[in-house]
């Protein structure tokens, strides 16, 4: 007879992080439960904060080489949410904000070219990043009238490059609404046999430029979830801000443009000028979620919730560009974090992003599991078409700029001002400047990622996230720490070569 005894097998994770060591995902690994659904009845969405619902778990991160318009776009698009960073002015931060909420569809080009009548064109290379070139009175995008439209196929067929565009641009250019959405471009498109028609705001500004041929990429992009989108039909879009004084004005400016969730960016949210932020924000918007952070600790999580906060952002030190474990011997490990913090948040039910530290879909699974809502990414997203730069050439691979906003490159730009004024006025850097792979497009890679993690999910036999966590709560759901050979092991191990293609 077998005794309950003999059948103990693996840690319920109340016994696993309370032996004080500072586990990280690659340390843990969970026990499979029993399957009893298919792959596709696991369900993703989820809670960004207390009001924000979401249907994928997935949040770009504040970072200048991360999340500006075009990824904020995207991001929605998929079903999660992108937060546009602060290392900026307050009015460039809130045009970013504007100008993701004047998309519909995620961006078909993202630098559309303005030029004037009197000007020629020399170089067919202007239509590298656009099928077309606009022409106003001042030649640039902030002249809202549009003159008149230049193609490709036009400019290819001059005899003389040097004409001055007006005595060949095309005048009565077709437009259609940039609240149309994806569907309603397509079909005008292939019903008008048109090779491209610019979409143009209320106020006659052009937003977006789509291109039959878009049309056929965006539909080779796998399914994602249902897109985040508001009441008034446009896409969901977070920000950043620090917790100075002049934040309060940002903070303003942001809620103007139209943000629907704040996040406060710091590495150590428990500080009395959090507090006083998260009050303030509280008191002066009170339909505004909140998120506060970055907490690691439940004494830390519970301040910010005393405080007032819709949601938590967990992680000190893991992220992939971060040295703040290295500079100021703080920080925890992420799967640690992300479970103490998630038990006492889930008391108050604030939901918690994990953040830093994701690069596969093992970690995702690990965060959701452990307890979170989301997860925040950056090197994850950085190497993206959507993420800010351009692609540059290292030692023969295609890559993009990546960097810490705690790096010295990344303070002197703009978060300066939150050093400067400072009683530390000697700048000491908590991350650094890389570069990382180009991965292509996230409407690509995110719903393969997704599918990866749903996989996961039912080898766990949670159907749900919530479902995952009442798992792990109840102590069903059983795990243990990985040995170094453990992990030698989970990894691919034994080839002389190999080529790893996920999808
Ligand atoms: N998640 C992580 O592990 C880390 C993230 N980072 C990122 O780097 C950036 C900068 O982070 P932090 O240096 O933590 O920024 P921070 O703005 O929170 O702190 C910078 C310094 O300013 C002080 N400060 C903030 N508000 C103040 C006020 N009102 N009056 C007086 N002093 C005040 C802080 O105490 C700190 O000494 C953020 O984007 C953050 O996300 C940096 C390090 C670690
Ligand atoms: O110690 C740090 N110094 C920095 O300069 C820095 N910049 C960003 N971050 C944090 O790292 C997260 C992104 O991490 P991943 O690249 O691993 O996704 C981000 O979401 C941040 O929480 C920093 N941490
Ligand atoms: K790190």
């Amino acid at each position: 007879m077998t005794t309950a005894g003999d059948m103990e097998d693996g840690f319920p994770a109340t016994r696993l992080f309370n032996q004080g060591y500072s586990y990280t995902y690659d340390d843990v690994i969970f026990l499979p439960h029993y399957i009893d659904f298919p792959t596709d009845a696991v369900q993703l969405n989820t809670k960004l904060s207390r009001n924000i619902n979401l249907s994928v778990p997935c949040v770009s991160s504040p970072m200048d080489t991360v999340t500006e318009a075009s990824m904020a776009v995207s991001m929605a698009a998929l079903g999660g949410i992108g937060i546009i960073h602060s290392n900026n002015t307050a009015s460039e931060q809130s045009s970013l904000i504007r100008s993701a909420k004047s998309h519909r569809i995620p961006f078909a080009s993202s630098d559309i070219p303005f030029l004037s009548p009197d000007d020629s064109i020399s170089s067919g290379s202007i239509f590298d990043s656009s099928p077309c070139v606009f022409i106003t009175t001042n030649g640039s995008k902030s002249d809202k009238k549009l003159l008149g439209v230049v193609d490709k196929l036009t400019w290819e067929g001059l005899a003389d490059k040097e004409a001055r565009i007006s005595s060949y641009m095309q005048k009565n250019v077709v437009t259609l609404p940039n609240t149309y959405k994806f569907e309603d471009v397509a079909g005008y498109l292939a019903t008008k046999e048109m090779d491209f028609v610019p979409l143009v705001s209320g106020e006659g500004e052009v937003i977006d430029v789509v291109s039959k041929w878009d049309v056929e990429r965006i539909k080779g992009f796998p399914k994602s979830g249902l897109p985040s989108v508001g009441e008034n039909g446009e896409f969901l879009v977070g920000a950043s801000i620090g917790t100075r004084e002049s934040d309060k004005q940002r903070l303003e400016h942001l809620v103007k443009a139209g943000a629907n969730v704040i996040v406060i960016d710091s590495s150590q949210g428990n500080s009395i000028y959090q507090i006083e932020m998260i009050k303030y924000a509280k008191k002066m918007f009170p339909d505004l979620d909140v998120i506060g952070g970055n907490v690691v600790t439940m004494n830390q999580a519970q301040n910010l919730i005393q405080a007032g906060v819709d949601g938590l952002r967990v992680g000190m030190g893991s992220g992939s560009i971060c040295t703040t474990q290295e500079v100021c011997a703080v920080g925890r490990g992420q799967a640690t974090a992300v479970y103490k913090v998630s038990s006492v948040a889930a008391k108050s039910g604030i939901p918690v992003i994990a953040d830093g530290g994701i690069s596969n879909s093992g970690h995702i699974v690990k965060a959701l599991t452990l307890g979170a809502s989301t997860v925040m990414m950056g090197s994850f997203l950085a190497g993206s078409t959507e993420a800010p730069g351009a692609y540059t050439n290292q030692g023969g691979q295609r890559v993009k700029k990546y960097r810490g906003m705690g790096s010295l490159e990344a303070m002197t730009k703009g978060s300066d001002a939150r050093y400067l004024g400072d009683t530390a006025k000697m700048k000491i850097a908590q991350g650094v400047v890389g570069a990382v792979a180009d991965k292509g497009s996230v409407l690509k890679f995110i719903p393969y990622t997704m599918q990866a993690v749903k996989q996961g999910f039912q080898d766990l036999g949670a159907s749900s996230l919530q479902s995952a966590h009442d798992l792990l709560r109840s102590g069903v759901l059983r795990l243990e720490v990985r040995t170094g050979a453990a992990q030698v092991e989970g990894g691919v191990h034994g080839l002389v070569s190999y080529e790893k293609k996920s999808f």
